[in-house]
């Protein structure tokens, strides 16, 4: 038997360009356990990836803020302490950097991503003065004003919960600071070698290989290491 994997999308299922790797379609849809899709988007990104692979819709989504397993789903956070973070950081001449019709945030029920171009030293100041009711997540795509409380990790142990899967059985894959809680919570993690220091870090092991080619090598020995390769 193969173990229940916590996959990181951003980094860690795309391309160097941000596009979904091709091969997420060939390996991802026969896992023979489940997967967890954990991811700073909003929840209909993760949710949308799974229906399209033919995999249950097990998804953590806005960095933990919204969890969605064996059809329940849980909304955690605090999306108003968020939002005048970010209508503070806007007044002083801050800007989101998403454009018109920012579908960013238009389905974020939790917290606000901002564009990874957005002035990270007025966000971070902006923040703090929120004395720790929110912090400030950079994943290399997008800075998230979210939360202490809520993380992948802990979505993960809500996951295993409603799923009657020990956390440690999962295997997870990431690429950055917002992967490091689930690489606590999994029983065997792994940084793809695009990872930030945060991640590499926190990980098991860190891949010499990148974004998907990492991902999929992981997979592979997971199956020839099960038995399950022929
Ligand atoms: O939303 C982001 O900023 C990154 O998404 P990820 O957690 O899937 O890498
Ligand atoms: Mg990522």
């Amino acid at each position: 038997m193969v173990p229940p994997l916590a996959l990181d999308i951003d980094g860690t299922l795309t391309t160097s360009t941000g596009r979904i790797d091709p091969r997420v379609f060939e390996l991802l849809p026969a896992w023979d356990a489940p997967i967890v899709f954990a991811t700073g988007k909003a929840f209909p990104y993760p949710v949308a990836l799974a229906h399209f692979l033919g995999r249950d819709e097990h998804v953590i989504a806005e960095n933990g803020g919204v969890t969605h397993v064996a059809g329940e789903t849980t909304i955690l956070g605090d999306p108003d302490a968020a939002w005048a973070v970010v209508e503070a950081f806007r007044e002083r001449g801050g800007e989101i950097g998403w454009g018109d019709g920012d579908t960013v945030n238009r389905w974020r029920e939790t917290e606000v991503a901002l564009s990874i171009d957005a002035d990270e030293a007025l966000l971070r100041e902006v923040a703090a003065a929120a004395g720790g009711d929110v912090e400030v997540v950079d994943t290399g795509y997008a800075f998230h004003v979210k939360s202490p409380a809520v993380s992948k990790g802990r979505g993960l142990r809500r996951a295993a919960d409603l799923l009657e899967i020990e956390p440690g059985s999962f295997v997870a894959i990431g690429d950055s600071e917002n992967d490091v809680s689930t690489f606590g919570v999994a029983g065997e993690s792994y940084a793809v070698a695009n990872a930030d220091a945060a991640a590499r870090e926190a990980a098991d092991v860190v891949l010499a290989e990148s974004y998907m080619d990492g991902t999929a090598g992981v997979l592979a020995d997971l199956r020839a290491r099960r038995g399950d390769d022929e």
